[in-house]
């Protein structure tokens, strides 16, 4: 309770506390179950009318690892955490509106990536434990979202905390978010060559706010940070890993050691004999990378957010600062790859993957998507202190689905 009456002081002043909700307060709870970690996003909203654009109050999150996947043979034990999170919105939410607060939770690319009867099972022990609670459960309260959805839910919350989504000047941003399993890329398009060219499952139209907006957006599988790691030593969707070890220029010489994604165990280590660096890695790279996306000729002269592993690795190689985050051209990843691979010891002692990361971040802005070394990249992770996720997105629409709001 403590730590409530903490959070709200920090982002209210005494007088409009929402601990003393008023009628057009409402809260919604949004799980995100990414590859990596769950995490929380308790909303605070507030409508005025009808014709007012619904108002963000503010936020609470929470994240805990690993992701669910991680539970994939023994799914009885993710309920401690998922129970752990909804602890916090008991603690968050005012008693008289928790039967009016929906919670949901939705996975991403981990748990698209193992078969449908253990993610079925984990959905399982979750959807329990929302059902114990005291909130709203809707039907499908927890599932498996589409990769369109995610990129789509992404472009709107960034594009709604940064006012693009309201009132007659609408200049949107495009969005770029790197996962552990998957990546996203979405942008309104400006250009009818761009709706031509584009495959036909690229473009999905989204009514949002009374609006509606045609979006090229796609999620690529397996072209998360982590996912690509294994692609890149080879070792992506094999069966039996078997104490086999995988070698890559991309990692130091002589380090050898272990590394668990997804509940598989990988043995992992440095070409001992061979070549390591920049340019053996940048090939090795790109034969995960090349050919295997869209590139929209639209985009390469445009500007876009990113986030998720774009910011965390620009951060780690301090690209940009963690708390301000900063803009970037393409070429700085690549200018940053260079130093790392070609300095592997020095950088040891941050992660052995460094190296790989920023060469496989390159590869995939450059050769994926086709950037121009001079692309602009506005690497944020929270606007006005609230959390650039998809989440946001999807409690807005969820809120709309339920005729909470308008
Ligand atoms: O609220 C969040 C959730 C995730 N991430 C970042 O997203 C990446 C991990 O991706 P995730 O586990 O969501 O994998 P996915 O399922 O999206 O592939 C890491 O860089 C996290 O720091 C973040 O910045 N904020
Ligand atoms: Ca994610």
């Amino acid at each position: 309770h403590s730590n409530r009456v903490m959070w709200f002081q920090d982002f209210f002043p005494p007088n409009m506390c929402p601990i003393n909700a008023k009628d057009d307060t409402f809260y919604g709870i949004m799980f995100d179950a990414g590859s990596t970690g769950t995490r929380i996003h308790i909303y605070t909203f507030v409508q005025k009318s009808p014709e007012n654009l619904l108002e963000l109050e503010g936020e609470i999150f929470e994240s805990v690892k690993p992701g669910l996947s991680a539970y994939a043979d023994q799914p009885e034990k993710e309920k401690n955490m998922s129970l752990r999170l909804l602890d916090m919105a008991i603690d968050a939410v005012p008693p008289h509106l928790w039967k009016k607060t929906p919670v949901v939770l939705k996975a991403t690319a981990g748990l698209r990536l193992l078969s449908e009867e253990k993610a079925q099972a984990l959905l399982l022990e979750v959807r329990e434990v929302f059902e114990e609670s005291p909130f709203l459960v809707p039907e499908d309260s927890v599932s498996i979202m589409d990769g369109s959805y995610e990129g789509i839910l992404a472009w709107i919350t960034v594009n709604f905390l940064t006012g693009q989504l309201s009132g007659q000047n609408q200049h949107t941003v495009g969005t770029l978010d790197l996962g552990g399993a998957s990546t996203q890329i979405t942008f309104l398009p400006q250009f009818e060559e761009t709706l031509k060219e584009a495959p036909g499952d690229f473009l999905t139209s989204f009514e949002m706010f009374n609006s509606t907006y045609k979006l090229y957006t796609h999620s690529y599988l397996g072209f998360g940070l982590k996912a690509a790691r294994l692609a890149i030593l080879g070792a992506l969707n094999m069966e039996a890993v078997d104490g086999q070890m995988f070698r890559s220029s991309c990692l130091p010489k002589h380090l050898e050691a272990e590394w668990h994604f997804g509940g598989v165990k990988y043995r992992y280590g440095g070409n001992k004999e061979g070549e390591t660096g920049f340019k053996p890695c940048y090939l090795e790279v790109l034969k995960v990378v090349k050919g295997k996306l869209h590139q929209p000729t639209e985009i390469r002269g445009s500007s876009f957010y990113a986030f998720s592993y774009y910011y965390d690795r620009a951060v780690d190689t301090n690209l940009i600062d963690y708390e301000q985050g900063g803009i970037l051209e393409v070429k700085d990843f690549e200018r940053k790859a260079k130093e790392v691979c070609d300095n592997m010891e020095r950088y040891n002692s941050a992660s052995p993957f460094l190296c790989m990361d920023l060469t496989y971040i390159t590869a995939l802005l450059k050769e994926g998507f086709g950037f121009r070394d001079n692309t602009l990249l506005q690497l944020t992770k929270k606007v006005n202190n609230i959390e650039t996720s998809w989440t946001l997105g999807a409690t807005f629409h969820l809120l709309q689905s339920l005729g909470i709001t308008y």
